[in-house]
């Protein structure tokens, strides 16, 4: 039977990718989105679309009504800045707890009981190498605070009702859906890539910020891994959702919530990252070393074994193909930059709005 699933920030960079994922592998997929952050043209045309926060009650109401029950959600709608975080820490608070408590308010409108939360492994702090679910968490920022306050909040919802939560922790997504139909949506987000893309684009020296971490180069380490890969990790948690938290209880004891961490794996340093970006583009980058970033860390990488026993899931992008396509998509879509004005929807369906996907 048909799976529809409601993915919240589905305009987003990780939520519309996953988007795109279940629509190829067949699942109904509905969308909620203020459009605050996420770009319209990044969702599937065949998407239902409806635009608004995830606190708005009406907007569970139509979906129920116009759509039906909900088997999963995919809850994305988040901001992602650890800077501005730190800034505006109300702000993060606001969005990404309050919103989060609204929205398990708002799941039985839709009668839906199984919930996928995107987690960070931003949670796990300042440590260095492989991360383990059970590792200890201390996160540093408000944003990592946030994303463990939902996990902590979803944990004691799910005590006491029907729902169910698999808290699926991110590494760093980098790449593009492989056919180029949504990407990163901020290139002035300071991460690695998009700083890169920038240097590249503009012919000016990539700034290498940390020569003198405690690592084998230097440099920082990160796990990078595919926003494709990550998107069909969330394709094989809907589908073993029910096997996952209920039916493993024989082997491992019951489970209303799960935590599962998503990366390839792999340790890469900022300098090794480059190495893989030159070979991808076949020329040499030039770079300079930079300061520590305030509040940068070494970093550390997944131990990405549970999500192999799980969902039967690994990362399997090379990681030049990733850098690739997330520079040719800036190449594709620079001029998109500041992020385009919402735009304002006379019907809450999608069917109404015409959508390209070139910019
Ligand atoms: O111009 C730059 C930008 C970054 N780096 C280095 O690249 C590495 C990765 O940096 P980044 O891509 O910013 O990743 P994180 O520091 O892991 O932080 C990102 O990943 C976190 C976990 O997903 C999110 O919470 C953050 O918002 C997001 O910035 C670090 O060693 C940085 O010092 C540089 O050398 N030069």
């Amino acid at each position: 039977m048909t799976k529809t699933v409601l993915i919240t920030g589905g305009s987003g960079y990780i939520g519309s990718t996953i988007a795109h994922i279940l629509v190829t592998h067949g699942f109904k997929v509905v969308i909620i989105d203020s459009l605050d952050k996420g770009y319209i043209l990044n969702s599937p045309e065949s998407a239902c679309f409806y635009n608004g926060r995830i606190s708005e009650k009406a907007l569970y109401e139509c979906i129920r009504c116009e759509i039906g029950k909900i088997d999963v959600t995919i809850h994305c709608a988040s901001y992602i800045s650890v800077p501005e975080s730190e800034v505006d820490p109300v702000k993060y608070i606001t969005n990404n707890v309050s919103e989060f408590v609204e929205l398990l308010e708002n799941l039985p409108i839709i009668d839906c009981k199984r919930l996928i939360f995107s987690s960070s492994a931003s949670i796990y702090g300042n440590k260095q190498g492989a991360l383990k679910e059970t590792s200890a968490i201390a996160p540093q920022s408000t944003y990592a605070e946030t994303k463990w306050l939902c996990e902590q909040i979803g944990g004691l919802a799910a005590e006491q009702g029907p729902l169910r939560i698999i808290n699926l922790r991110y590494f760093n997504p980098i790449g593009t859906h492989p056919d180029g139909y949504c990407g990163p949506g901020d290139l002035n987000s300071g991460s690695l890539l998009n700083e890169l893309t920038k240097a590249i684009l503009s012919r000016t020296p990539f700034r290498i910020t940390g020569t003198d971490y405690d690592t084998r180069d230097g440099s920082g380490i990160r796990d990078y891994v595919d926003v494709t890969d990550l998107a069909m990790a969330h394709a094989k948690a809907c589908n073993l959702f029910d096997t996952l938290i209920d039916e493993r209880a024989a082997l491992d004891g019951p489970h209303r919530t799960r935590a599962i961490n998503l990366g390839s794996g792999d340790g890469v340093t900022v300098k090794e990252l480059i190495a893989a970006a030159e070979k991808a583009l076949g020329r040499k980058i030039r770079t300079k070393k930079a300061p520590r970033r305030p509040g940068d860390v070494a970093g550390s990488y997944a131990d990405a074994s549970l999500a192999k026993d799980l969902l039967q899931w690994q990362a399997s992008t090379p990681l030049e193909t990733s850098i690739l396509r997330h520079i040719d998509w800036w190449q594709r879509h620079r001029h998109q930059q500041p992020a385009p004005t919402p735009i304002s929807l006379s019907s809450s369906r999608p069917d109404s709005v015409s959508t390209s996907h070139q910019p």
